[in-house]
This record gives structure tokens, C-alpha cells and sequence, in this order.
């Protein structure tokens, strides 16, 4: 491994800019624990002056002990006109006892004439006695020099003395800041290449999303001689967000060969993302590069049949070296090597080229014709093939059922009856359940009827109900087609239904869904 990159983690202080994330303080904590586990070297834990939250969480944070990162209190210079002791943002950086302190300041002169409102000269000292109070007190300081790009693009020489008063006030380290994202990667690797040679002191780059170009920027930032990347773990931030560090991480150390965490910990690069997205309560993008439920996902025939023969052929990693999964997905651009597996799990002695194989994805396709996605519905497809290869009889079925939905005119909830008649083993039984909507109604008079005969069958409950409308040019005609996620507290399954009546493709699902958990 050649030489070392910091990472510096800003989810907590850059990704809380972000629209729709609010943490709470145990949120905070259980973020700053799993990266901490993960070994980046730096977290931004937020900004205290900024408000109580901030300031309680720098409070706990005292208290624990952390194995390898070191948490970063984050604030801007003083205020113009006053000295730092004067300044409340500095007190109560100083008062969150962190052994870094970040401080981000101006580097573009129109910032500093239009945004601040103070003169050139004021903003470079404004840097120097910020820098040099806290270099005082011990603490190892980093400058953010904010819209250092664009503020170099428009006059090079102010942008490099805010550099210059920030390195002779003591900063340990100055971060070029690509603060509105607009930059391209050849000006990031030019102007950094040029501060790199300039100073001698550590050189970070922190990149914003707003081409679309964080984590290329943030790439061309190292090439061109940063030691210390900036961004946030799933690159969630203001606007289009931040540099994605889950990205970055494994570019750098897998792709580059520099190291930036523990090498025994790049195989959690994937759950610790899982983990931080379920914590900010945002769903992870299915396609996120590594770390995405989608990175190895393979749908079309042929490249499932050239991953099957020889697994580089259409993936740049084995997704185990991140901790992610490949996946094989059905669908009607299958061929006979993506169903091959599922197949096999029925029957091992079809092979790709039995006639039983081809039948099996004839009806897929056909199926997928009809408004049939089985990519995400793999026990509805399972019972497909075994319904084709005669190994599977329904152990129930289902006779009638008539769901009824009430409107009280006069305000109150909406309600909804079921009544279902199902026959096992040629014994009737027949229920009815109430539901605060006909499907609810309709879930419960059915498991209500089959509980009868399959006990175990109180054990499942929906996780989650999907409705799409396909053909969306009919109108209330159209099909629908509905998804249905079930567990039994062990294992998750999902299964689909089709039908001109929402009602009919819910039950279709809800059938599937009970066959399933009946086989397993
Ligand atoms: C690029 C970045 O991400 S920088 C970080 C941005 N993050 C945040 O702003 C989140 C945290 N911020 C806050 O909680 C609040 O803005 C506070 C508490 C820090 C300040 O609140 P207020 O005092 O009410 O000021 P307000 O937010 O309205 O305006 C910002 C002030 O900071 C000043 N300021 C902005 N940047 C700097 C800087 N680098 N150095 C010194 N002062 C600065 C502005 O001139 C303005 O001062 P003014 O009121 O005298 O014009
Ligand atoms: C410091 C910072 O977050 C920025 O300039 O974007």
C-alpha cells in the first residue's frame, strides 16, 4: 500500500446541511461509533455555536472513548471587527474540548466584499488570529478554504494569501474547498497541483456534487497531491450533496492503492453505509457505486451468463470485497443461465439446455408481457416453476370471497368486511374479518381462514404492499400490478399479482405469498 489518505467524515456537519436530515443526539452517536469502527481518521461532529443540539452531543461526546478517529469541531473565523475572546462561535469551539478544530474561512474576494462585507485585509487577519487563538491553545487545526476554486479562478493571488495566512498562523492543514460544486476535475487537478507545490503543509480537498463531479473532483484532488479527502459517507449534503466517501474509500484504496482505513475493515464499506442510511432515514440509491443493493446486480441473459462462467467478466470487483452481494435478476431480458439456479434448487437434474428450461423462460417472458416483474418477486417465480415442472400442488384453495368498503357519510373512519371460503383437504371453512381498507379485509379473513388448518401461518405478517398501474392510458381500466413483501420474523419473501382489479392482483399476491411460506 503506498501512502496514507486521511478521510474526514462530515455526515454529521456538511451532510446535516442536507434537505430532509434531522438527527437526533443518538443518531449522532451511534454515526459517530460506526465510523469510527470503519477507521476514518477524521469526524466533523458539527458546529457548536451552532445550536443546543450541536452543543449537547459535544457534551456527550466528551465521555467516549473512540479507537481511531478523532472528532473535529467545526465554525467559522471571527466575526469582523472583533477580537476572537470577544467571539461566541470561538468560545464554544474551544468549550467542545475536541483535539481538531476546523475552521472555514474566505478565499474569493467578492465573498469577502459582498457576502461578509469587510475589506481584503480584514478577512486575511480574520483567518490569522482565528488560527493562531486555537494553535495557542494546543489544538490541531485544519482551515477550510471556502470557494477556494472559484475565489482562484477570479483573482489567484488574494485566494493564495488566504492559503498563505492560514499556513503562517500554524494550520495543520488547508483544504481547497470546491464549496458551489461547479469546478470541473482538470481545474481542481491543476489549481491543487499548483498550492501543493506552493506550500508545505497538508493539502485536503473537499468537494460538492453540483456537476455531478464530487468524487471525480476529490479523485483528481489526490492525483494531483491532497493527502486528506473531505465528504460525507453516502454523499448526502445541501443541494446535490457532498464528495461520497463510500465511493471514494475503495477508489483510493482498492483502485489507487492508498491507503485510507484499516484493511481489514474495507469489507464493512457496504453495511456501514446500509447502517448510516437507515440511521438519516434515507433510502440508499439501488445503483450507489460498492454499496448500493443494484453495484452487482446483473439482469441482462448475456451478462448473467458471462458472470456465471467467469465473475470479471461483467463486474470491476468481487462485491464480497466490500461486503455487498452480487445478484441475479429475472426478468424477460433473462436468458437460461440467470433461471438455472432457481431451476436447479427445484429440480438438479434440468440442465441449460433441457427442454424444461427453455419452457420455464418462455413463460417468464410471457409473464413479464402480461405485466409480470419478477425481478424483485422471486417466490411468485419459484411457484411458477414449480406449477410448470409439476412438483407443486396448492395446498388450498380458494372457493369465493366477496370484500365489501363502507363510507359513513357523516364523517368517521372508513371500513372495510372480507368474507372468504377456502376448502383444504376437502374441509370448508369459511370467516369474515373487518380492515380499515378491503385488502387489509381481505389479508385477514384469509389468514384467519387458513390458520385453522396451518398454525404456523400466525407467524407471517406484510412488510410492505406496492401498487403500480401499467397501463396508465386506460384509466380506471387499467391493469394493475401489486407486490407484496412478507416475512416470518426469519426469512423475507416477496410476491406479485397482476389483474385489471386491484382487489384480484392483491389476492393473487396474498396467495402467492401464504403458498410460499406453506413450501418452505
Ligand atoms: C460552506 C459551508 O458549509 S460553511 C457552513 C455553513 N453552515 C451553517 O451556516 C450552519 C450553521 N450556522 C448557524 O447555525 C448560524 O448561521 C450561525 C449560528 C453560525 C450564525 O447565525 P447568525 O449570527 O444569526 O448569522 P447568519 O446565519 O444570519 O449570517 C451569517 C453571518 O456569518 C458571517 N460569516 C459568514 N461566513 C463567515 C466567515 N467565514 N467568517 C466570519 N463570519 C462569517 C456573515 O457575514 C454573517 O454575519 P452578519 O450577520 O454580520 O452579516
Ligand atoms: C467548508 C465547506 O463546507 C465548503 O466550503 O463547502
Amino acid at each position: 500500500m503506498n501512502k496514507n489518505i486521511k478521510i474526514f467524515d462530515s455526515t454529521l456537519r456538511d451532510g446535516a446541511q442536507g434537505e430532509g436530515i434531522s438527527f437526533s443526539v443518538s443518531d449522532k452517536l451511534k454515526i459517530v461509533k460506526a465510523l469510527d469502527n470503519l477507521g476514518v481518521t477524521y469526524i466533523e461532529a458539527g458546529n457548536p455555536g451552532s445550536n443546543i443540539k450541536d452543543l449537547e452531543f459535544f457534551e456527550k461526546l466528551k465521555s467516549i472513548k473512540l479507537e481511531t478517529s478523532k472528532i473535529v469541531a467545526f465554525g467559522s473565523t471571527r466575526r469582523k471587527n472583533i477580537s476572537t475572546q470577544e467571539d461566541t462561535n470561538i468560545t464554544s469551539l474551544l468549550e467542545a474540548e475536541t483535539p481538531t478544530i476546523a475552521i472555514f474561512g474566505k478565499s474569493w474576494d467578492f465573498h469577502v466584499t459582498d457576502i461578509i462585507k469587510t475589506s481584503l485585509n480584514e478577512n486575511l487577519k480574520m483567518i490569522n488570529d482565528t488560527i493562531t487563538f486555537f494553535k495557542e491553545k494546543g489544538k490541531e487545526v485544519i482551515f477550510d478554504a471556502e470557494h477556494f476554486f472559484d475565489g482562484y479562478k477570479s483573482n489567484p493571488d488574494y485566494a493564495l494569501k488566504a492559503l498563505a495566512s492560514a499556513v503562517d498562523a500554524g494550520a495543520d492543514a488547508i483544504v481547497l474547498c470546491d464549496t458551489n460544486g461547479g469546478v470541473f476535475p482538470q481545474e481542481i487537478y491543476e489549481i491543487t497541483q499548483k498550492v501543493c507545490e506552493l506550500f508545505n503543509v497538508e493539502v485536503g480537498i473537499h468537494c460538492h456534487n453540483d456537476c455531478g463531479m464530487a468524487v471525480a473532483n476529490s479523485i483528481m484532488g489526490v492525483k494531483a497531491g491532497a493527502v486528506h479527502v473531505q465528504g460525507t459517507y453516502i454523499g448526502f449534503g445541501e443541494r446535490c450533496g457532498n464528495a461520497n466517501l463510500s465511493t471514494i474509500i475503495p477508489n483510493l484504496q482498492l483502485k489507487m492503492k492508498l491507503s485510507c482505513i484499516p484493511h481489514k475493515q474495507v469489507k464493512n464499506i457496504t453495511s456501514t453505509a446500509r447502517y448510516i442510511s437507515e440511521i438519516s432515514n434515507l433510502k440508499l440509491i439501488n445503483g450507489m457505486p460498492y454499496v448500493g443493493n443494484g453495484a452487482f446486480a446483473h439482469k441482462g441473459g448475456m451478462h448473467v451468463d458471462g458472470v456465471a462462467k467467469a465473475s470479471h467478466s461483467f463486474e470491476h470487483i468481487s462485491p464480497e470485497i466490500v461486503g455487498n452481494k452480487r445478484r441475479f435478476l429475472m426478468s424477460e431480458v433473462s436468458g437460461k443461465s440467470t433461471v438455472l439456479p432457481l431451476i436447479k434448487k427445484v429440480d438438479s437434474t434440468i440442465s441449460k439446455n433441457s427442454p424444461e428450461t427453455q419452457s420455464i423462460i418462455d413463460k417468464l417472458k410471457e409473464l413479464e408481457h402480461m405485466g409480470y416483474q419478477y425481478e424483485g418477486a422471486e417466490a411468485s417465480f419459484e411457484l411458477v416453476i414449480r406449477k410448470l415442472l409439476n412438483k407443486y400442488v396448492s395446498p388450498f384453495k380458494i372457493d369465493s370471497f366477496k370484500t365489501i368498503g363502507e363510507h359513513s357519510i357523516i364523517g368517521g373512519n372508513f371500513t372495510a368486511s372480507s368474507i372468504i371460503k377456502v376448502i383444504v383437504d376437502k374441509k370448508e371453512e369459511i370467516t369474515a374479518e373487518q380492515g380499515n381498507g378491503p385488502v387489509n379485509a381481505l389479508n385477514k379473513s384469509l389468514k384467519k381462514a387458513l390458520e385453522v388448518f396451518y398454525p404456523e401461518l400466525k407467524e407471517v405478517h406484510l412488510t410492505d404492499y406496492k401498487v403500480r398501474v401499467l397501463d396508465a392510458e386506460n384509466a380506471t381500466s387499467a391493469k394493475v400490478r401489486v407486490l407484496i413483501e412478507s416475512t416470518d420474523g426469519k426469512k423475507t419473501w416477496t410476491t406479485i399479482g397482476v389483474s385489471t382489479d386491484i382487489i384480484e392482483a392483491s389476492l393473487l399476491a396474498l396467495k402467492d405469498s401464504i403458498e410460499y411460506k406453506l413450501m418452505m
